[in-house]
């Protein structure tokens, strides 16, 4: 017969067991230790990684309280978090056996045993100790794929002033487990401040998931969300945790939450109330541990007043709220915003030390950017992969939105509007340096100061 693959070491200070536990377990399975001095038992983890420990309660001649084999079970303990335990008590010591297994011990199992009987101890012992390890397994995978995700979403830029304000907010509120609502227009990076709220809370080490609400239909929602039971519907091959359940211990992520429907707005808040989930196609609940970040670019304010958007929903996830600018709002963090998408792409398509002129960073500057980060990253991938020689220049870039948005905006013949428009041009185009933009708006300074006073600029 096939021996087990398990790796057995038998602790005991009584030679006659340990030969007679050796001869039988040989068989049973691949590799079985024996060690009659307990000293000796770190040695023996430094050389192995044993699945099993059978270890005796009482050493030393006349101790029978069984304190010392306690104090092993704890070394082998330190030694293995994982290591399963199984101790060897005499007949009659159940209180001991009691304490053992509170003190970590997996089993217990009296002598003389018979062969029958250890061996069902040991197999069983050995599931647990493949669980443990799977466990283990897969904590590390968990934690690998988080790193590897959080590696793409650090860098969280901006040193304006706007930015700064998000910042300094993001710094309060991440150790709290407060609901925490993130508002913004599309790709203005407010998952990327969900997943630094995340970083920066107690459960950072746990499991942050995201779950973009904008693409799920509304017939999988609740099986998505809330998990499925085996049979539940057709497809339901067998039972499934949703996302609530999976993020539980973590941060649970809604992205576009305002695309909610009144019905699974409905839902949604029942299980954010209860902190309880029930599976589809079962009654039975299971409790949630999340903290809540949602985000959306919809004026949530003003559904609200529609009758489209939950009040009480949207109290239940707003204990602070966070707004994340647009980059029109941000234009101070252009170029830092620039190098660095420059330098990521530089790097991915093998084009190091690319440089960018300034008048081409006046013309990114001018633009408005509706999509946002999103945007500026795409523009600056394709520019540099278009790009000829080692510099970006305004050719490199098709910014047609922007042009149109100028030109539209040069339509207005209100003539304060039209002055108003020309000065902040010339002060963007300046960077803000106001003796340039007078010259070239043929002003002096103080003239132009004037007009910045008149307009609240
Ligand atoms: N401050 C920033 N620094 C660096 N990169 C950023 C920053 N903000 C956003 N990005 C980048 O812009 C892209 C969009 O960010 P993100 O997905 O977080 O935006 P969003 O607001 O959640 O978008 P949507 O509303 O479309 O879901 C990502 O690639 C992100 O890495």
């Amino acid at each position: 017969m096939a021996k087990t693959e398990a790796k057995i070491l038998v602790v005991d200070d009584d030679v006659d067991i340990l030969n007679t536990a050796r001869m039988y377990l040989k068989q049973q399975f691949t590799l079985v230790q024996i060690e009659n001095t307990p000293e000796n038992i770190p040695l023996h983890f430094d050389r192995e990684s044993f699945d099993i420990v059978l270890l005796d309660m009482n050493f030393r001649k006349g101790e029978n309280d069984g304190s010392d084999g306690l104090k092993w079970l704890n070394v082998i303990l330190n030694l293995d978090p994982n290591a399963i335990v199984i101790l060897i008590t005499a007949y009659g010591e159940f209180d001991l056996a009691v304490k053992a297994i509170k003190a970590g011990a997996t089993d217990f199992i009296t002598k003389p045993w018979k062969n029958e009987k250890l061996f069902g101890t040991i197999t069983s012992a050995l599931k647990l100790r493949q669980s443990k390890l799977e466990v283990d397994k897969l904590k590390t995978t968990q934690k690998t794929i988080s790193d590897d995700i959080d590696q793409k979403f650090e860098n969280f830029l901006g040193e304006s002033e706007p930015m700064l304000r998000v910042f300094s907010l993001l710094k309060k509120v991440g150790p709290t487990d407060a609901n925490v609502l993130i508002l913004g227009e599309n790709g203005t990076g407010k998952e990327l401040a969900a997943r630094a709220l995340h970083r920066q809370s107690s459960r950072s080490n746990e499991v942050f998931i995201s779950v973009d609400l904008g693409a799920i239909s509304e017939t999988l929602f609740e099986s998505e969300l809330f998990g499925h039971a085996k049979g539940a519907f057709t497809d339901a091959k067998e039972d499934k945790p949703g996302r609530f359940e999976v993020a539980s211990g973590g941060t649970l992520f809604l992205d576009e939450i305002g695309n909610l429907s009144m019905p699974l707005q409905a839902k949604l808040l029942s299980v954010l109330q209860k902190r309880k989930v029930s599976r589809v196609g079962s009654n039975k609940e299971v409790s949630i541990d999340i903290r809540l970040v949602c985000a959306t670019n919809m004026p949530l304010y003003d559904m609200v007043k529609e009758g489209t958007f939950r009040q009480d929903l949207l109290y239940r996830i707003n204990t602070v709220e966070l707004r994340v600018p647009s980059l029109a709002e941000r234009k101070d963090d252009m170029e830092l915003l620039v190098k660095h998408f420059m330098n990521m792409y530089g790097k991915k398509y093998k084009k190091p030390n690319m440089r960018i002129d300034a008048a081409t960073l006046n013309k990114l500057k001018r633009y408005n950017w509706p999509g946002n980060i999103r945007e500026l990253q795409h523009a600056i991938e394709r520019a540099i992969i278009l790009s000829e020689e080692n510099k970006l220049t305004t050719n490199d870039f098709l910014l047609q939105t922007s042009s149109q948005s100028e030109s539209s905006a040069d339509e207005t013949l209100n003539l304060t509007e039209m002055e108003k428009r020309l000065i902040l041009k010339a002060l963007d185009k300046n960077n803000g340096n106001v003796t340039r933009a007078a010259k070239e708006l043929g002003l002096d300074r103080l003239a132009l100061y004037r007009r910045l006073q008149k307009y609240g600029l």
